[in-house]
This record gives structure tokens, C-alpha cells and sequence, in this order.
């Protein structure tokens, strides 16, 4: 039931959402297109479907007795609260024919992002020091290749005096249906200089040092002409568009496959799996890691500019530092994607993490396509629960660098060395903190889509923040199936387990669920080590899902498999209201928000905000605010940083 608390939320929320739209870097312009692009795909979104606040499993009694398996609906949750769904538009041969008029408008956006992209990397990477003759060359590559993926480039823009989309695709042969789209659509063509990446006076600015890393002390500061030449030139060969039967690719060579991080490439085992996943990329079983599928080579054309605020965009075109701008510290970690280092910026002391980008896998294949999403989601982000990322820096060996704000733990590690499991109200604000963040990314009509501990930060002041946006992808008007192989295995959604290639914001709640519980347990819920045990641990902890609790179920394809045949939801024993022998509790409401997250039909798992404004926030023990923390004695203290917190709660 809504309180006054609740209200409070819901405004604060929907007019932060309202300030995010409008501080577009191009201000109405983002604000008036995004709002439209929301607009198309809420008609999109599926509706009239039947929404349940309360999922017939949790028909739970306190005593952390099993209950039978069923549908008990009890709340209606309001029309407009529709889960954001992406209508998958089957991508026939004919229909791309037929449809393209219609869906050029829709791609466009994705496409001016992968193209700006690819600019905005080839251009930083190579100082933007691109001979006008280069620059055709490369964009005209660019425009082909986006022709050939029949996405039509009406927005790409002038670099430096280069030449528009117009100019190109006349010059170079273009795209028929260039004329066609614009007969339509009057499209206002947009220049990168004025858009989010540029700033006035804009000058690429090269400082070496021999003090980075010894591997990479290849050149001393050089002249910077002859450093842009021959950095340029080596990049932008690295970087190119070609098209292949998978769509869309950028990478050196023309014709070879796109590796990105999501190439097959990089799929060196294969675990067993389930029939159905055949023919989709592998997964390493090792990291627990999945590999993006053929989508992803095409999923980065829909990334489209988030309706973000402009306070810390990254400037991309202002020409990137030397990653000799920073004294290295140490090694953080090392993840499937790239190497992280703690650095200090040797002009202003700042700490930062800074992120080097993976190319070891097959170098000539290119700039690897999880990265340059990172970089585009992440750059034009701005959210207290989402990491910063402050620039995009190199070294003289191309390797390529995200300048990110330090945050002292990641919640695994943290979590693998505390002696005591998190306190209620602890867990209750690193909930919040980490709802607030994937509310933000659905918002702006992004999918995190990997959601897990090692990808939940914080800070010393007990900030909470959102990293890996490796497999992040913006949804809502896609052109082929999704990949149901994301998600790292122990997060990842039963029905994306079972093979959906329809998935929507309901897969990060679910991670979202799975994280929650291991706040509150001390150890992750689900740990299966491959996809069918891990199918076999939910069932047998939620129960077997069937028809009734789950509409559309036994159309999925991995539903046929034989499983473990359980009636019972057994979670509440997992999690009971009172424990003598030391298991993690839930009150009453705290197990409903559990359970509501991990209800097993993604239509009826709660939606972020619905979460945000549960009850279990605002009944005691509320998150407190008042501590700096700090390890050791980071252990037992409150995290929820104190102004969210005193805004968030004022109303008590
Ligand atoms: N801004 C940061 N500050 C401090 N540590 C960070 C930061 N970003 C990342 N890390 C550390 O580096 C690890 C790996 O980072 P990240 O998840 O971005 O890389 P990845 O290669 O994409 O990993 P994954 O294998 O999970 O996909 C994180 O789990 C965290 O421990």
C-alpha cells in the first residue's frame, strides 16, 4: 500500500527522471527524441497481460512451512506500471525489404551511436589528427557497412569539415534508399561538434611518459605530429566497419567476424548445455562468463544517447590523454573483459580505476564490441549509483583505457571477507542504492543484463555503484532475436535459462533478487555450474513452474527437458522469520520483496520501482546514514550515503 513515504518517492523519482531528460546535452533536441523513442516503444510494451504484485509462490506462512505451487494473485498492480518488454521483430530477409522505410526511423538512433562510436574511439584513439582523405575513406567504410546492414545513416556526422552522410553516400555509391527515407523523413542532420562528444576549441593533446608501464615505453614523447601520424594510422586500421552474414562489424580486415568481446573467438570451452542453447555462443565455464551472441554484433546499432545529465560526459573528441598521464598503483582485478588498475592522476592526484580494454583474443578482429558499448553507455551516464567514467585514455601500444572513479571494494570481495553477514538495515541500503542505479538504466531503456556481485562497488563513504557494462544493451525496437545467453550463470533469469529470446528489465530483477538474497545470506543462492543445474537449483528451491504460475512456460524451449519435479517452494526455509541456528531471516515483508523478485513469471516479477517502493524500506530497521565506513570497521556500519538517505526518508 502506498504511504506517504512511497508518494514521496514516486515524485522525487519521476522528477529526477523529468531534470535527467531535459539536461541533454542537446537539450530539447535529446529530450524531445527520447521522449518519443519511449513513447514508441511503451506501444510496444506488453500490455493488458495480467500483472501481479504478489506471485502465487509466496503463498508462504511464517513458520517456513513449504506451500504448494500456485497462482495466488492478490494485487493488481496499476496498468501503468507495464513492464518495459522489447517486441522481438523477427529479422526475415523480406520484411527488411518491405519494412526498411518503416524502420529506418527507429534504427537510426542505434546507428548514429555505433558510427559515432566508431568516430569517437577512432577518433580519440588516433587524436583526431584524420587526413580529410582518411576520414572519407573511413567513413565511407562505415556508410557501406551500415548499407549493407540496410540501417541507413541519416544522422552521420561532419568530423572537422569531413562529410556528411549526404556527401558520402553519393560519393562512395551510398545506399538507395537514402533518397526514399528522406522523401519521409526530414531528419535534421546533426554535426558532431555540436553534439554531446565535442566542445569548443577542441584540441588533441599528447603527453608521453616513460613512467607508465614498461611494456609500453615503446616511444618517448614524440613530436606530436609524427605521434598522430603513425597513431593514427594504426588505429583507424583497427578500427572498420564490414558486414557479414552476422550484421554489423567493426573491427580491422574487411571481412573478418566480428570478435568483440562477444565473438566466438573467445569461446575456447564450451560447458555442457541444454539442446536448445545450440548454435549459440558458448559461455566460459571458467569465469562463469557468457559471450554475447550474434545479436550483439548488431545489438550495439540500437544503442541509442540515454536520457542522461550532462555534469560528467565524456568528452570524446577532445582528443585523449596518455594513459602516462597516470602513475600506476596496482593491479585491482582482472575480469573476462579487461585488466583494472588503481592509478593516480599525476596533474591532479586523483585516484582512479582504470580499466584496460581487452585486445589479446585475435588483435586483427578489432576493437572489442563489449568495450566500445561500455564506453558508450558508461560515458554518457551520470547516476550516484553508476560508476564514472572520467575519460578514455591510451598508452603508445593502442591499448585502451577507461578512466573510471576509484571505488574502494567490489561487493563479492567484500562480501568473501567479512566474518559477519550484513546487517538488515545494511542490506537495505545497498538494496536501495543498487535499485535506484538499475532503475536509472531502465529508465534510459538499458539493460544491464549482467548483474552480480563482482559488478557492485563501493566506495569508502558507502556509496554503492554499478560497473560492467560490458553486456549492457539498449533494447526496445531490436531487429533480431536476443541472445539468451547473458548473464552470468548464477544471476541469470530461468527464462533466459530456458532459452527466451524475448526478455525484458524482469532478467536484471531477477539478478537483483539473487543478489538481495545473498546480501542477506553471506553466500550466493543459486550456484549451479552449468545451465541445467543451475535450473535444477531454482526448481528446486522455488518448485517446478508450470502453465499456471507461469503462462507461456511450457513454450519455452528449454522447457520440455526433464526436470526435477518439485511441488513445494521451499525459499521461505531458506529465509525464515526467526532462526535459533543462525539462518539468514526475512520478516515478513522482506521475504515478499524476495520472492516478488524472484517470481518465476517476468511478467509478474516486480519492476524496479515497484521494489524501490516496497514496504520492507520504510518498516524498521530503517538503512541509516550516519558513517563513513571504512574496512575493517566497514563491517556492522550502515552504507547508505547520508543525503539520499535523509532525502529518500525525510517524510519519517
Ligand atoms: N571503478 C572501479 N574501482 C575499483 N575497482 C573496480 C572498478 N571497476 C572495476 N573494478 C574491479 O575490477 C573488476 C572487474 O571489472 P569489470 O567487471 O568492469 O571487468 P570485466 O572484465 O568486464 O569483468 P567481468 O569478468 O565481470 O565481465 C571488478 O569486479 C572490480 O573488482
Amino acid at each position: 500500500m502506498a504511504t506517504g513515504g512511497v508518494d514521496l518517492l514516486r515524485r522525487r523519482d519521476f522528477r529526477s527522471s523529468e531534470k535527467e531528460f531535459n539536461h541533454g546535452n542537446d537539450g530539447s533536441l535529446v529530450a524531445s527524441r527520447v521522449r518519443g523513442y519511449r513513447c514508441r516503444r511503451e506501444n510496444g510494451s506488453v500490455s493488458g497481460s495480467r500483472r501481479s504484485g504478489f506471485c502465487g509462490r509466496e503463498a508462504w506462512t511464517n513458520s517456513g512451512e513449504a506451500s504448494k505451487v500456485e497462482d495466488v494473485d492478490v494485487v493488481q498492480v496499476p496498468p501503468e506500471n507495464k513492464r518495459k518488454i522489447s517486441p522481438i521483430i523477427w529479422d526475415r530477409e523480406e520484411d527488411r525489404k518491405v519494412s526498411f522505410k518503416k524502420r529506418v526511423l527507429p534504427a537510426t538512433p542505434g546507428h548514429e551511436s555505433v558510427v559515432k562510436s566508431v568516430c569517437q574511439v577512432s577518433e580519440v584513439v588516433s587524436k583526431c589528427e584524420a587526413s580529410e582523405i582518411d576520414k572519407k575513406v573511413e567513413l565511407s567504410t562505415q556508410v557501406e557497412a551500415a548499407a549493407a546492414d540496410d540501417l541507413v545513416e541519416p544522422f552521420l556526422p561532419k568530423i572537422s569539415g569531413g562529410f556528411s552522410s549526404e556527401e558520402l553516400l553519393h560519393q562512395y555509391g551510398g545506399v538507395q534508399q537514402q533518397d526514399q527515407v528522406n522523401e519521409d523523413v526530414k531528419i535534421e542532420t546533426r554535426n558532431i561538434l555540436t553534439s554531446r562528444w565535442a566542445s569548443e576549441g577542441d584540441s588533441p593533446q599528447h603527453v608521453s611518459d616513460d613512467v607508465w608501464n614498461a611494456d609500453s615505453r615503446r616511444s618517448s614523447t614524440p613530436e606530436s605530429g609524427e605521434f598522430q601520424r603513425e597513431d593514427s594510422a594504426g588505429y583507424r586500421s583497427a578500427i572498420s566497419c564490414s558486414d557479414d552474414e552476422d550484421g554489423f562489424h567493426i573491427g580491422s580486415g574487411s571481412g573478418s567476424r566480428c570478435s568483440g568481446s562477444g565473438s566466438r573467438s573467445r569461446s575456447s570451452k564450451r560447458e555442457p548445455s541444454l539442446d536448445f542453447m545450440d548454435g549459440y555462443d558458448s559461455r566460459d565455464a571458467r569465469t562463469n562468463q557468457v559471450y554475447c551472441g550474434e545479436e550483439d554484433d548488431d545489438e550495439l546499432l540500437q544503442i541509442e544517447e540515454p536520457a542522461a545529465s550532462t555534469s560528467h560526459r565524456v568528452n570524446m573528441l577532445q582528443g585523449c590523454r596518455s594513459v602516462f598521464e597516470y602513475e600506476k598503483l596496482n593491479k585491482i582485478n582482472e575480469g573476462t573483459y579487461g585488466i583494472v588498475y588503481k592509478a593516480k592522476d599525476k596533474k591532479s592526484g586523483e585516484i582512479v580505476a582504470l580499466k584496460k580494454v581487452k585486445m589479446d583474443v585475435n588483435k586483427d578482429d578489432g576493437f572489442p564490441l563489449s568495450s566500445l558499448r561500455e564506453i558508450n553507455i558508461l560515458s554518457s551516464f551520470s547516476h550516484p549509483s553508476i560508476v564514472n567514467v572520467k575519460e578514455v585514455v591510451m598508452d603508445d601500444d593502442d591499448g585502451v583505457y577507461m578512466a573510471m572513479e576509484y571505488m574502494e571494494y567490489d561487493l563479492k570481495g567484500l562480501m568473501e571477507t567479512m566474518k559477519e553477514p550484513f546487517s538488515v538495515s545494511e542490506v537495505k541500503s545497498l538494496m536501495l542504492q543498487l535499485l535506484e542505479g538499475v532503475k536509472y538504466l531502465h529508465d534510459n531503456w538499458v539493460l544491464h543484463r549482467d548483474l552480480k556481485t563482482s559488478n557492485i562497488l563501493i566506495n569508502k563513504d558507502g556509496e554503492l555503484k554499478i560497473c560492467d557494462f560490458g553486456l549492457s544493451r539498449q533494447y526496445g525496437s531490436p531487429r533480431k532475436p536476443y541472445t539468451p545467453l547473458v548473464v552470468t550463470l548464477w544471476y541469470r533469469a530461468p527464462e533466459l535459462l530456458l532459452g527466451t529470446k524475448e526478455y525484458s528489465t524482469a532478467i536484471d530483477m531477477w539478478s537483483v533478487g539473487c543478489i538481495m538474497a545473498e546480501l542477506v545470506a553471506k553466500e550466493p543462492l543459486f550456484r549451479g555450474k552449468t545451465e541445467v543445474e543451475q535450473i535444477d537449483k531454482i526448481f528446486r528451491t522455488l518448485g517446478t513452474p508450470n502453465e499456471t504460475i507461469w503462462p507461456g512456460f511450457s513454450k519455452l524451449p528449454g522447457s520440455k527437458a526433464k526436470f526435477v519435479k518439485n511441488p513445494y517452494n521451499l525459499l521461505r526455509r531458506k529465509f525464515p522469520a526467526t532462526s535459533f541456528i543462525g539462518s539468514p531471516v526475512l520478516t515478513d515483508s522482506g521475504f515478499d520483496l524476495l520472492s516478488k523478485l524472484l517470481a518465476y513469471d517476468p511478467e509478474k516479477r516486480i519492476t524496479v520501482e515497484e521494489a524501490l517502493n516496497h514496504r520492507w524500506f520504510v518498516e524498521a530497521p530503517l538503512p541509516r546514514s550516519d558513517f563513513k565506513p571504512s574496512l575493517p570497521v566497514l563491517q556492522g556500519k550502515n552504507r547508505y550515503p547520508g543525503s539520499r538517505l535523509r532525502e529518500k526518508f525525510s517524510h519519517l
